[in-house]
């Protein structure tokens, strides 16, 4: 990987291992007894089946099948298990606006967060689906409309949680990775982080409101070309909303060389821009948004990697994907947005 400099002592030391080929996901087991004593809390019916989902990352995830429905179970293994309740809120409340996501299912008493095997545990809906690897201009499209949508009732929502992988965080965080870069990305990732601080240096510009927070391709289900759902809101936050489109803008529509693919492109932002048209400041400060959220996923990435290694055996994401999307948003310059 030429980015990279030294060997970490860490078991990830190369791209034929990044995340794609093999993942885990089961990290507490449950035994169909605890499951159908935990279903008697709801009104969901009795369990059939239940197996473990083997593509997660971060928590241990199952699908139940009950005699009247089918459901995902979620353990969760790690994080800020006080920040739940924000996610429950903002799941409630997107369910409520009929938007594509899994509301989670609430106990005869009304509670939704539960404990199961020692660990917080929801119960969610579980919604069609596959995530889709090379979006059509059709599915593009949905989840533009889709994310135009969320965004413009995501301004109302009265919760609060701070967004963990902003400009702070960034600047905080990325000498922590010098160690590991050539002299040639120690100043790309040095000078591109200047160049967001004078670029956003106020920030009650842009618009903000529940943002996803990690829109990816593997973070939505598509049953043909109709959005299914989207899952995995644990990066939801407050934030700007220019952050999440950029942030699904790389992950959609780059190709391998990290150049934006136009088809693709316009297809996601037409449909958005029908629902939430962007401000001006929002329009000026889109190429640097983009570059900042790239720089974001190169660094949390590289920190996976070689600085914080996960507890369990999963292999990383590929921090150089990030950095070829940094490189290309950098050559492209000023990107002209649909009208
Ligand atoms: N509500 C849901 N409906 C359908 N499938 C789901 C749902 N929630 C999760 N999944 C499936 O389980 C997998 C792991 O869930 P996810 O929340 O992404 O776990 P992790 O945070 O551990 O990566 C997802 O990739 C998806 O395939
Ligand atoms: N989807 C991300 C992983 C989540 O980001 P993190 O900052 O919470 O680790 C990726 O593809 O890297």
């Amino acid at each position: 990987m030429q980015a990279l400099q030294g060997r970490p002592s860490t078991r990830y030391n190369g791209p034929l291992g990044y995340q794609g080929e093999n993942t885990m996901a089961v990290f507490t087991p449950l035994d169909d007894a605890q499951v159908a004593s935990f279903l008697e809390r709801f009104d969901a019916g009795r369990l059939i089946a239940c197996e473990g989902v083997a593509s997660g990352t971060e928590n241990s995830t199952f699908f139940v099948t009950t005699d009247r429905r089918e459901l995902v179970l979620t353990l969760f293994e790690q994080g800020e298990h006080d920040e739940l309740p924000f996610f429950v809120d903002l799941l409630d409340y997107l369910d409520e606006y009929r938007l594509p996501v899994p509301g989670p299912l609430h106990d005869r008493r009304g509670v939704a967060l539960q404990s199961l095997a020692g660990k917080p545990a929801l119960l969610f809906p579980r919604l069609p689906g596959k995530h889709p690897e090379s979006p059509n201009l059709a599915q593009c499209r949905a989840l533009g409309d889709t994310l135009g949508r969320m965004h413009k009732v995501g301004q109302h929502f009265d919760g609060h949680r701070p967004n963990p992988r902003d400009l702070n965080w960034l600047l905080a965080s990325h000498h922590q990775v010098y160690a590991y870069l050539t002299p040639a990305d120690q100043a790309l990732m040095g000078d591109e982080i200047d160049s967001y601080q004078s670029a956003f240096d106020d920030p009650d510009r842009l618009p903000t409101g529940a943002i996803h927070g990690d829109l990816f391709r593997d973070n939505t289900l598509f049953d043909g070309d109709r959005l299914g759902g989207i899952i995995d809101f644990y990066n939801g936050c407050s934030g700007e909303l220019l952050f999440d489109l950029a942030i699904v803008v790389n992950d959609w529509a780059s190709d391998a060389h990290g150049h934006l693919e136009p088809a693709r492109h316009d297809a996601l932002l037409g449909a958005y821009l029908q629902r939430r048209p962007l401000s001006d400041a929002e329009r000026r400060l889109w190429p640097m948004m983009l570059r900042m959220t790239a720089l974001r996923y190169w660094l949390s990435r590289l920190l996976v990697v070689y600085v914080d290694p996960p507890a369990h055996e999963l292999t990383p994401h590929d921090p150089e994907r990030f950095r070829r999307i940094l490189k290309a948003r950098i050559a492209a310059g000023a990107l002209p947005l649909p009208a």
